[in-house]
């Protein structure tokens, strides 16, 4: 479903991706775990349009997506939450949702939204400042699904969150998959949470995509030394 080939990515003459590739498939999970200044947010400000990638390409339901802008990745199907949630601080829940829709054409929140996140719709006529992060990353997360996409891109959604609040998150991800059928890709550092969640892993050391394991193949300990600094 998403392709990534020989990706580079630079910030003036500092390349920091060096010839990244992945593959996501339809209703998968994919982990990409990997410390503080990895890359993860580079590659995916990168796969969404918000930073220009230098070469490579980027393949999105067979269209060739590394050169669209932003908001044509999101026509394609391609939600993205960023690290640190970025919800409108002074707009209420609703009307960040409502913000998520314009993508899909709806004018009504579907109701899925709600029910995977009661909270929202508790707090729904509260302005989004006023939630705690946890709240703040249900919020961004049903934003970005109020698009209607294929596929979910959250950048480090456990950061700064509660480990309670972090073990209902996975819960939740897990039925997002399973109700929408869609695909997710997930940084994170956090690695009980990445295992709960995705059905593959990646590990990105400097740039580059180190180690891949699934299943009964993902060696904890391996991945915890490139987590420790
Ligand atoms: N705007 C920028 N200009 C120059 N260098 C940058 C910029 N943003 C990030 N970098 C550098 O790119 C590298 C990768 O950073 P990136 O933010 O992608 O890592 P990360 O794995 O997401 O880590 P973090 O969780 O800290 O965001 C780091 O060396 C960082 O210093």
């Amino acid at each position: 479903m998403l392709t990534v080939r020989d990706l580079r990515v630079s910030y003036g003459m500092s390349e920091v991706i060096h010839g990244i590739s992945l593959d996501v498939g339809e209703n998968e999970t994919v982990a990409i775990m990997g410390r503080n200044g990895m890359g993860k947010t580079t590659l995916f400000k990168s796969l969404i349009g918000m930073h220009p990638s230098s070469s490579g390409e980027i393949t999105f339901n067979g269209k060739e997506l590394s050169k669209a802008q932003s908001y044509q990745r999101v026509a394609s199907g391609i939600a993205y939450v960023p690290q640190g949630r970025m919800v409108f601080p002074t707009l209420t829940v609703e009307e960040n949702i409502m913000a998520g829709l314009e993508a899909s054409g709806r004018k009504k929140v579907p109701d899925d939204i709600y029910e995977l996140f009661p909270v929202l719709l508790e707090m729904r006529h509260r302005k989004a400042g006023n939630l705690s992060g946890g709240q703040q990353q249900q919020l961004a997360i049903g934003r970005a699904l109020a698009a209607d996409p294929k596929i979910l891109l959250l950048d480090e959604p456990t950061e700064g969150i509660q480990p309670s609040i972090i073990k209902q998150l996975a819960t939740t991800l897990n039925e997002i998959k399973q109700l929408r059928k869609i695909s997710i890709v997930v940084s994170e550092q956090v690695l009980s949470f990445a295992l709960a969640v995705s059905d593959r892993m990646l590990v990105i050391d400097k740039g580059h995509i180190v180690h891949e394991a699934s299943g009964d193949q993902i060696d904890r300990a391996h991945i915890s030394r490139y987590l420790s600094v």
